[in-house]
């Protein structure tokens, strides 16, 4: 698909984001501060990404997921734990970093943040009903088939 993106901060004009790998499935989002931001244990600041992108055809959404190295290794992940993204919203994509760890993390101006995956979306119209026919589960759930 093609992405209708903006740049919002000149600094994103040469970096903007790509697929590291042609099986890449996200975009990497960075930094866009003009100062190295300390994030002490527990706090969580709002990061711009210095672009705004318009997804336009409701059939998608976009996902702000933590990177990995950095969920795991320094404890940065999102305030909002996953980040939503809808197809009409045309403002600057926003990160929120949480440093979940007990360590004060500092963020560098330009660092890879987060990452961006876009996913299709089915808008559901709400049918209601007072009864469902049967399943084999039925209700169940929260480990009702047991363990392992
Ligand atoms: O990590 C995020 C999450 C959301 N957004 C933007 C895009 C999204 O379309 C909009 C609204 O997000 P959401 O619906 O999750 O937030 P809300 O608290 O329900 O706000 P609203 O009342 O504006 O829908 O904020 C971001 O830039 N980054
Ligand atoms: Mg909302």
């Amino acid at each position: 698909m093609k992405l209708d993106v903006k740049i919002l901060d000149p600094r994103m004009a040469d970096q903007l984001p790509h697929y590291a790998t042609p099986g890449s499935a996200g975009l990497d989002l960075r930094a866009c501060i003009d100062e190295p931001l300390v994030l002490a244990p527990n706090a969580w600041k709002l990061v711009p990404t210095g672009i705004a992108i318009w997804l336009k055809d409701p059939g998608y959404a976009a996902l702000i997921l933590p990177r990995s190295g950095l969920g795991h290794k320094h404890g940065i992940v999102l305030g909002n734990l996953v980040g939503l993204i809808d197809s009409d919203y045309q403002g600057q994509l926003m990160v929120s970093a949480w440093n979940r760890s007990d360590v004060a993390f500092t963020l560098q101006p330009m660092e890879r943040l987060a990452q961006l995956v876009i996913v299709p979306v089915v808008q559901a119209e709400l049918n209601v009903v007072t009864d469902f026919p049967p399943t084999e589960r039925g209700a169940g759930g929260y480990g009702s088939t047991g363990k392992g």
